[in-house]
């Protein structure tokens, strides 16, 4: 039988070249692929930070939508955009292999990093926020909205030191500037990096092409991350980073959570043996809101229901 699969994505540049990967891996194995571009409530509404949004899966849903209705098949996303619950009837088909997890700064020179001097830095991430004002508390953090081109060109009209991306998104698009600064000591997202491919559970034909993209380490890494940031949020928005490192056939996590402010965190570093991996995501997140991370999630609540 032949069919076409039609992919859906967004329609930034980052998103197209992260469909166009998938199309390209699916027509190699024989596939027959048509990209559906499609405009989502998180690439329209640009003047509101993203958490005072009030609703997660703003990247997503547009695609969600498109899919139950019929006119998609499969849907590429960035896999740290999208809800730990998927809608109903719209199932994980593939992890593609994991990309660098790592933020970095986007600067117009470094110097003021050495000196107590204040400086703004740029992010629209609540994650990557509360850790930078943890590790620069004099530094002025300020809302930056928009895809990645969009967010580097408003770094270059502002007066602003620096913005921070994920590494990953500006090497896709070949943007990352040879002297961006690694942030090794900043906890990613859960599943930052990675590529998720969802189609409809009912969908065999693209089920079983899907199979054959599928990364089987990655999929545990941001099974783990997202399972951690499941059982902590509990729906709210929250500055949460999770990274998995798959490794001598044991996983190594890191997991935190900060206050809004970054002032306070509660964190674990564990490993596991990899055929004890099971659970493993929820066991970190348990441990994690027993050590003060229940607390800090309960002042987050309060504090983002003060802004609704
Ligand atoms: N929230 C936007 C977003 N979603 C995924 C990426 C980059 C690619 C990835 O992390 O998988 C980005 C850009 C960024 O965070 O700078």
């Amino acid at each position: 039988m032949s069919k076409i699969i039609r992919i859906g994505t967004r329609d930034s540049e980052l998103a197209l070249w992260q469909a166009t990967t998938v199309q390209e891996k699916l027509e190699k194995l024989g596939y027959d692929t048509t990209l559906v571009p499609t405009k989502s409530m998180g690439d329209q509404v640009l003047d509101k930070p993203l958490y005072e949004l009030g609703v997660t899966g703003i990247f997503t849903k547009a695609l969600d939508v498109a899919m139950l209705q019929g006119q998609i098949d499969i849907a590429v996303h960035s896999m740290k955009d999208v809800p730990t619950q998927l809608p109903k009837g719209i199932v994980q088909a593939a992890v593609l292999e994991r990309a660098i997890t790592y933020d970095v700064l986007v600067h117009k020179g470094s110097s003021f990093l050495e000196s107590d001097a204040p400086a703004t830095i740029a992010t629209g991430s609540l994650r990557r926020k509360a850790q930078w004002l943890n590790r620069f508390p004099n530094h002025h953090v300020v809302d930056l909205r928009g895809n990645v081109n969009t967010r580097l060109i408003k770094l270059i009209e502002n007066d602003w030191q620096g913005a921070i991306f994920a590494q990953a998104g500006l090497e896709r698009i070949k943007l990352l500037p040879k002297d961006a600064i690694y942030l090794d000591w900043m906890i990613p997202a859960p599943a930052q990096g990675a590529m998720l491919v969802v189609a409809m559970e009912t969908d065999k034909y693209s089920h079983d092409a899907l199979a054959k993209l599928n990364d089987p380490d990655s999929e545990l890494a941001t099974k783990i991350e997202r399972d951690f940031l499941r059982t902590l949020e509990g729906g709210c928005t929250a500055p949460i980073g999770a990274l998995a490192q798959i490794k001598d056939q044991k996983v190594f996590f890191e997991g935190v959570v900060f206050s809004l402010d970054g002032k306070k965190k509660a964190e674990i570093k564990k490993e596991v043996k990899l055929s004890e991996a099971k659970g493993f995501g929820e066991v970190c997140a348990k441990e994690v809101l027993a050590n003060g991370g229940d607390k800090l999630m309960q002042e987050i609540r309060n504090e983002n229901s003060a802004l609704h």
